[in-house]
């Protein structure tokens, strides 16, 4: 278990290049299994989750180059479904989420799938029905009913059929939409995600022949070709790694420039850190955050406490509230941050109490902070990374803290969030990975 070491209370500086986006990564490298021709894809971050399922692709028979750094050809024109018999692959599919997409794919082009309960972050009951439910409805049979957690399916030739999701799962999405583009007919699937990871997805498979109509909206209609051809795919910079970083200039006072941000592609991040007080010009396509030593917090306009909560797409992504709960420490004023999708993801707010912040769990859901306007620094402690959004979340508390802090369990940052320390350093941070 490796461990960073921070010393807290310097102001960064400098200019920061998002990564590739972790979890449209995710969904375009299972994309990849649709098609027997070359498909390349740049701007893919060199993170744990996505080298896990790099090497999985790999394992399974997928042809892989790596011709730049961030650049690689998959080409799958000779997978061996008999490695999805293996120890091996049980235990590489159980350590992602992500893996859980490969399923889409094998289904629709070689009519049977089979994965472990997948991985991931442990923030919650994390359900597979919406995946399951819509595969079946295009005529996929399931056995997953084992006692190891060991999912089967089998499908003689997809057909397409309509089906309103029960939620708007994201990764579901992308799996029954993977599926659709090779089926028989017209697939609709309404209350489908949208998130920019899913709409990244449908331009990629359009480029390789699907034809979909309503990208961008909860309406995808999918008329199903015979097969899928090669493309070169290039992934939006990562949404949730530019909100980190908002956070952690406004933490630790620093001017920080986020380059090449996308920012029509960011939705609500910018303007939630702009209600927590954090000022930002837009600069091109860059975010230039200047240095601020207060930031306060909006209210609403009859006056009432601000709210920050997650939602489906276009609202605010789930995984960038435990940033804005870090952020509201040290705000002036008070946030209640409601985190509506997941049971188990504030827990981590005990660490920052006891490095002095001023919170108020009121639930598993919800929880009130009342910022400290700086006024009383936070102080460094030894604490453990329980989740990937946490873990950033508490490394910019340890960065903005007096003293020294210790993070264990850093993997789970290195899950997604490339090279973080090196970044972090040549910005004037100081940490130190153990
Ligand atoms: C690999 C990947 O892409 N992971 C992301 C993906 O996970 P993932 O696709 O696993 O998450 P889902 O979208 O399926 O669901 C997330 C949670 O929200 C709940 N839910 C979802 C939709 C809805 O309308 N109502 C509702 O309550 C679900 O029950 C679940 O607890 O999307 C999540 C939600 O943005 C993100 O946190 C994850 O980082
Ligand atoms: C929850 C997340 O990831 P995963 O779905 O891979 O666990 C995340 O990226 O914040």
């Amino acid at each position: 278990m490796a461990s960073f070491e921070v010393i807290g209370g310097n102001k960064l500086k400098g200019e920061i290049y998002p990564q590739g986006a972790k979890n449209e990564a995710l969904q375009i490298l299972c994309a990849v299994l649709l098609t027997a021709e070359p498909v390349t894809i740049s701007n893919v971050p060199d993170i744990r989750d996505v080298n896990k399922l790099i090497e999985l692709l790999g394992d399974m028979g997928v042809k892989v180059s790596r011709t730049a750094p961030d650049t690689y050809v998959f080409q799958a024109d000779d997978v061996n479904l008999e490695y999805l018999q293996t120890e091996k692959f049980v235990e590489q599919g159980r350590a992602i989420r992500g893996s859980v997409m490969i399923v889409g794919p094998l289904l629709a082009r070689f009519g049977e799938a089979k994965m472990p309960k997948p991985g991931g972050d442990k923030i919650g009951r994390r359900r597979l029905d919406t995946h399951f439910i819509g595969l079946e409805k295009l005529g996929a049979k399931f056995n997953y009913d084992t006692p190891d957690i060991f999912y089967s399916a089998t499908a003689e030739r997809l057909k397409g059929a309509y089906m309103l999701l029960d939620e708007a799962s994201v990764t579901g999405t992308a799996n029954i939409l993977m599926a659709a583009v090779l089926a028989e007919g017209v697939t609709t699937i309404y209350n489908a995600a949208c998130e920019p990871y899913v709409q990244q997805l449908c331009r990629m498979l359009i480029r390789m022949g699907a034809k979909i109509s309503g990208t961008g909206s909860n309406l995808l209609v999918i008329e199903g070709v015979e097969k899928l051809g090669g493309t070169e795919h290039r992934m939006l910079p990562d949404m949730i790694e530019i909100g980190s970083f908002i956070g952690l200039a406004a933490m630790t006072g620093s001017e920080i420039t986020i380059k090449n941000c996308q920012i029509p592609e960011l939705g609500l991040i910018p303007d939630t850190f702009q209600r927590l007080g954090i000022k930002m010009e837009f600069r091109g396509d860059d975010i230039f955050i200047p240095e601020q030593d207060r930031y306060e917090v909006d209210t609403y306009i009859d006056g009432s406490i601000l709210n920050i909560s997650d939602h489906t797409w276009p609202g605010l992504t789930p995984d960038l509230l435990s940033v804005a709960l870090v952020v509201a420490t040290q705000a002036k004023g008070t946030v209640l941050i409601h985190q509506k999708m997941f049971e188990s993801r504030l827990f981590f707010v005990d660490k920052l109490i006891d490095m002095g912040a001023q919170i108020i769990l009121c639930d598993p859901h919800r929880a009130t902070v009342i910022g400290l306007n700086k006024q009383i620094p936070l102080r460094g402690i030894r604490m453990t990374s329980p989740d990937i959004r946490a873990g950033v979340a508490l490394l910019i508390a340890a960065l903005s803290a007096e003293g020294k802090s210790i993070i264990d369990n850093v993997e789970q940052i290195d899950r997604g969030y490339q090279n973080i320390d090196g970044r972090l350093n040549a910005l004037g941070a100081q940490i130190r990975r153990l």
